[in-house]
This record gives C-alpha cells, structure tokens and sequence, in this order.
C-alpha cells in the first residue's frame, strides 16, 4: 500500500442529480407495473449480500410476481453521518464504496446520495417518499411501451428491500412511528429477505398483531444458500488486518485501502445509544438528545 488518498468531498443538494442512468425507461411487457426497489442502510462497507439482495428479489420477482411487475430499477440509499451509528466511515465514503461495487458489478443497481447528503436524518418513509416523487413526477414515470405518448406512462411502484433483521425492528418500541410503518407496508410493501438469526416468520407475526393488512405486501425471499455476511464483520476482520476478499467486491478493498478505512487507529467499534428517530417530526428531539458511548 501506497499513501492514504485524500477524502472525496461530501457531495451537496446544489450538486444533486436524481440518478436514472439505469433506470429502465421502458417495460418490456406493456401489460405490468414497474416496479423500483430501494435499500436503505449504512453500508458501511457495501458486501456481496446487499448487492445480491437486489438480484435475489429480481428472481423472487421473476418467478412468483410475473403477472404484476417487472423490476425496472434498483437504488441503494445509504444514510447519513447523522445516523450516528458508530464504527460507520463518513457518508462521503460510504456513497462513493457503493458506487463504485454498482458501476463494477452491476448493470442495473443504483446509488441514490439524497438520504446521505441532507443535514438532518430522514427516516426511511421518507426516503420511499423522495424515491417515488422523483420517477413519477419528476421523470413522469416508465413507458408501457416504446414512443408511448407521456400520458400513457406508469407510475411505478416503488418498494422497499431489507433483510428480515430490519424487518424484526419494525415492532420493536421506539424505533419506527406507527404512521411511517403504515406508510411504509402499506403504500410501498417490502421485500425481505431471510438473514440467519431475524427470524422472519416470528417478525411477521409480530407485525400482523399490529396490523394484519400489512402481511399481504410483506414479500419474502428465502436464501437457497445462506450468507450471512454482514458489514459489522467485514468491518472487524478488517480492524484485525485480515483479508476480506471475496466477502466485498475487489474494488471496495482497493478503496478501503487507499483511503485507510477500518484500520485500528480508526478507533474500536463503539457502541450507540443513539436511536433512529420515530419519524420526520422525531429528528429535532433526537439530534438534541443522541449521547454516545465510547
Ligand atoms: N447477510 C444478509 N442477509 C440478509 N439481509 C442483509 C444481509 N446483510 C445486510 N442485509 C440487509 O441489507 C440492508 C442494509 O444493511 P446494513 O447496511 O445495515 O448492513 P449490515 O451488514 O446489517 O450492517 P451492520 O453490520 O453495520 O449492521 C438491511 O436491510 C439488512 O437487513
Ligand atoms: N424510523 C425509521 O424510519 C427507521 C428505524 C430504524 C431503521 N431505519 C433504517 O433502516 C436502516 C438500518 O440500517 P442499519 O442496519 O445499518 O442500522 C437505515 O437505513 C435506517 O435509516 C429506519
């Protein structure tokens, strides 16, 4: 290894760009609604397992949803430095990490900055919200069929995509308002997908005692082959000066490596009292309150 490279610039609102360059323009059956799939996360690093949860649900889709959707885009949102959730690299990082493993090992996984660049911390409904308004109002939606006219277009539906330990928090107390949740499984659904250890039968359960309407837009993808990779690992085998190939895409490992990510002088994974705050109206109280615990 050569010297550390210089951080990359936080990207701001002014320099924004809603990206579509992946965003298929066009359905391939007329007869289906596109449908966009959105991860929210830290990625902090990106794995192999967030990039092929976006391949896992194309198939879910594929094999039991082909008579309603056609995917049409997948963004990746990572949050921002306002989570404060430690051992995290800053958002600056994070985004470009996430950017480079699509550009590198996909043809139609995206990286959405939005949620990563605004100075306040935006719950995950709203993320959905921001998503959902930039295709189909901003970009009119997708058209049914080429040199449709735009009052033809669709307007897609947008969905979200986590793992089912996410999908366990969302009955926990505190962690999600009733209002974003309702928001969330009824307007957008999810895709999970099963992670060892978030048992996703019981985090169903557990969410239809709140609201059993919610079930029926809760898709479940199960792992044909486990793997349980997760950012917490990569982060500490990296800490131990350890190799992480073929656990995180090649050209996450050279930035890590140039930018000196995860070393030890980086400090220990610290824990967080800090909480997500419950909704939009949350974020002032929460900003006032965070404390963490080195
Ligand atoms: N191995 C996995 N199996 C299923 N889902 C996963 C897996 N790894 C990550 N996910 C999902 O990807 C999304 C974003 O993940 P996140 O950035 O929190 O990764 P993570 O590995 O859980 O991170 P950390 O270890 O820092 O908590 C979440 O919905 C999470 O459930
Ligand atoms: N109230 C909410 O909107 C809420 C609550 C908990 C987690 N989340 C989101 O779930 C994701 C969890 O990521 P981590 O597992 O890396 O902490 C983040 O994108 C976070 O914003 C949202």
């Amino acid at each position: 290894m050569t010297g550390i490279t210089t951080a990359p610039s936080t990207p701001t609102m002014e320099g924004y760009a809603f990206p579509q360059h992946r965003l298929q323009p066009t359905l391939s059956d007329p007869s289906k609604t596109p449908l966009v799939l959105v991860a929210c996360g830290s990625f902090s690093p990106i794995t192999h397992m967030h990039l092929r949860m976006f391949e896992m649900a194309l198939d879910h889709v594929r094999h039991n949803l082909s008579d309603k959707y056609e995917v049409v885009g997948g963004y990746m949102s990572p949050v921002s430095d306002r989570y404060n959730k430690a051992g995290l690299a800053s958002a600056a990082h994070r985004i470009r990490m996430c950017e480079l493993a699509c550009d590198q090992t996909s043809d139609w996984i995206m990286v959405d900055p939005w949620e990563a660049i605004q100075s306040e911390y935006q719950p995950t409904a709203v993320v959905l919200d921001h998503i959902q308004h930039e295709v189909n109002d901003v970009i009119g939606g997708i058209a049914p069929y080429p040199g449709a006219p735009r009052n033809e277009y669709r307007k897609a539906h947008v969905s979200l995509l986590c793992g089912s330990d996410l999908l366990q928090t969302m009955s926990q107390p505190g962690l999600w308002s009733l209002p974003d949740l309702d928001h969330i499984l009824s307007s957008y659904g999810a895709f999970v997908v099963e992670r060892s250890g978030s048992a996703v039968d019981t985090a169903l359960q557990q969410l239809k005692e709140i609201n059993k309407d919610w079930a029926a837009n809760i898709h479940v993808i199960r792992q044909l082959i486990a793997n349980d990779i997760s950012s917490t690992g990569v982060r500490q085998i990296l800490r131990q000066g350890m190799s992480v190939h073929y656990l995180i895409p090649a050209c996450v490992i050279q930035y890590i490596r140039e930018h000196g990510l995860y070393s030890d002088d980086q400090g220990r994974e610290r824990r967080s009292t800090s909480m997500p705050p419950l909704s939009r109206k949350g974020v002032q109280e929460h900003e006032m309150n965070k404390i963490e615990i080195c």
